[in-house]
């Protein structure tokens, strides 16, 4: 079934920014990262689906329900990237307020408020006003409250932007929590890692559009790069493995104590084979050999290589 659906979704400020002709399909059950550069449009986009702002053209749905209807809101939690909540309450009470919201009865309320606020971390300080939590803890509770209302589609953007990294920890195991649970997740992140491991596809978006959308195994396609960690190395081999086997080998690091780090294009495992025997032949130590694969964070670079960023230029 179809979670998110996009056709031609277009929001133009009146300074002309925003994002332009968004189609993307989002299964139910997905992950699916939305990325981008500072200023891209993905916020812009993420609030249209959330209903917090209005397309100029085209049209989405979830789970066929119209963008901004009653019936579609009630569907979707939502960490908003700029999250700011009532100072002068305390966070119990400021997720009790985003429960009752979403309709929840006295009895689901009195369950469900501090099971939240216990699975995002922050029970022990759930009874202390706003004011007083760090940023990190402002971020946990917005998780608590976007969960409260036991969602079908998550919309993150940015869900650890203030977080140490044992914060991001813990997020990134909530996700993978939520996603085993069924929750369609709709996440905004930088965090490359993250989106990575979660994420069973991805968009990039540049200056408003779509620049390129797949899997995330069709983006992080086989390298033809074997990297290889080896001792006892000597530099008179390189050129002479370059001419026993005909490939392309460059070295990428090596010590004076014959510790070096080789990288060979390999198309076939014949090769592969044949190389690894040659080393071993001429009593090079194997530490470490492995397909080297293209990070997110490659294709991300590699992809908007070039590019303009329009959303980040004055
Ligand atoms: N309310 C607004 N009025 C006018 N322009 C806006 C408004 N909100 C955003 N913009 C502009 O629209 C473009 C897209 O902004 P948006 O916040 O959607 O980007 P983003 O991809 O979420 O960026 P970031 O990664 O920095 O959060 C930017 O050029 C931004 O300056």
């Amino acid at each position: 079934m179809i979670a998110i659906k996009t056709e031609g979704l277009t929001k133009r400020y009146p300074n002309g920014r925003g994002c332009s002709d968004i189609h993307i399909e989002v299964r139910e059950g997905e992950a699916f990262g939305f990325l981008g550069p500072n200023g891209a449009g993905k916020s812009t986009c993420v609030k249209m689906l959330v209903g917090l702002t209005f397309p100029t053209e085209g049209r989405a749905s979830l789970f066929g329900e119209p963008i901004g209807s009653l019936a579609a809101r009630r569907m979707i939690g939502y960490l908003p990237e700029l999250y700011r909540y009532q100072e002068w309450l305390t966070g119990r009470e400021v997720v009790e307020l985003h429960a009752r919201l979403c309709g929840l009865s006295r009895e689901e309320i009195t369950r469900r408020v501090p099971e939240m606020l216990d699975k995002v971390g922050i029970g022990l300080r759930s009874r202390d006003r706003v004011k007083h939590y760090s940023k990190g803890m402002q971020q946990r509770l917005g998780l608590a409250c976007a969960l409260v209302g036991d969602p079908r589609i998550l919309f993150l953007d940015e869900p650890s932007s203030a977080m140490d990294p044992i914060g991001r920890g813990d997020v990134r195991r909530l996700m993978r929590e939520l996603k085993e649970r069924g929750i369609t997740i709709f996440l905004n992140s930088h965090l490359m890692e993250d989106v990575e491991m979660l994420c069973d596809r991805v968009a990039l978006l540049n200056d408003g559009k779509i620049l390129s959308q797949g899997t995330v195994d069709e983006v992080l396609r086989k390298s033809p790069v074997w990297r290889l960690r080896v001792g006892g190395w000597e530099p008179r081999l390189l050129e002479w493995l370059r001419e026993e086997t005909g490939l392309k080998i460059v070295m990428s690091g090596a010590q004076a104590d014959g510790a070096a780090v080789l990288e060979a294009e390999i198309v076939d495992e014949e090769q592969a084979g044949w190389l690894h025997h040659l080393l071993i032949e001429q009593g090079v130590i194997l530490y470490e050999s492995a397909r080297a694969q293209t990070r997110l964070e490659e294709w991300f670079v590699t992809e908007l290589a070039g590019k303009n960023h329009r959303g980040e230029r004055a």
